[in-house]
């Protein structure tokens, strides 16, 4: 097998870093990130708090600009682009899930997940929502609100939301941090499930290495640079 071509990558990372604060106070986040991540593929990163994962996600889901480097996310180079057409550009090609659901508390489940996809201007969304709310197997709770919805549930529609707008690249920030075990387990199956149908990339930020071995590929990284890049 030949190996994928640069130009197939949907996550093309080259020498990343991110610098916070200036002078003295100056402090290296991200100190020279290479990563490639071809179509398709689930990627887990790993590593000690305060190495950088999330700051790394931040970046390459377009929400924090790199220092140096360059970054091209689905087929986009956030280096050309200006805050307005990048945060465009995001929508729809990207979704996020988060340990902390992060849903509207004033909108149903339904208008959760169809109001974003309303916005990226995707015609039909309520029926989609309708549709991926029924692949996460809440089709029968489409329209209780959050306070309505159990933490397991909550996570299902974040998933949905995630996956409505059918992005090329899904992150995942410790999507199971606030569920129980069983709960956890049942909402990563669905991920991985939801990332096979869409033929989505999926990226997991997880401390837990049991989860971890269910990725094609695990990336760790120690101190603001990959220390290890290896098949599951
Ligand atoms: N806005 C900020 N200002 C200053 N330092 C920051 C800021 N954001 C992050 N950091 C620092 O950057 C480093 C990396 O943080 P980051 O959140 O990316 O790590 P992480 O690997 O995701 O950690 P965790 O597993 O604890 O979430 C940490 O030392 C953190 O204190």
């Amino acid at each position: 097998m030949h190996s994928p071509q640069l130009r197939d990558m949907v996550i093309d990372a080259r020498d990343v870093t991110l610098t916070l604060g200036s002078g003295d106070a100056a402090t290296q986040i991200l100190r020279g990130i290479d990563l490639a991540v071809p179509r398709g593929q689930s990627v887990a990163l790993l590593g000690p708090s305060g190495s950088g994962k999330s700051s790394l996600m931040a970046i390459l889901s377009g929400l924090e600009r790199a220092t140096g480097g360059s970054v091209a996310v689905a087929g986009l180079d956030f280096g050309a682009l200006d805050e307005d057409s990048l945060a465009r550009a995001r929508r729809g090609r990207i979704g996020i899930v988060l340990q902390a659901f992060h849903l509207l508390p004033t909108m149903t489940a339904r208008e959760n997940v169809a109001v974003p996809m309303e916005l990226a201007g995707v015609a039909d969304a309520f029926e989609r929502a309708d549709a991926e709310l029924a692949a996460v197997g809440l089709g029968h709770r489409i329209g209780h609100y959050p306070s309505q919805l159990s933490g397991g549930e909550q996570q299902r529609v974040a998933i949905a939301r995630a996956l409505g707008p059918r992005p090329d690249l899904v992150f995942a920030d410790e999507p199971t941090g606030n569920l129980d075990t069983a709960t956890g387990a049942a909402i990563m199956d669905l991920l991985f499930e939801r990332q096979a149908a869409a033929g989505a990339t999926l990226v997991i930020i997880t401390h837990d290495p049991a989860l971890a071995v269910r990725c094609d590929r695990v990336v760790t990284l120690g101190d603001g640079l990959i220390v290890e890049d290896r098949a599951a």
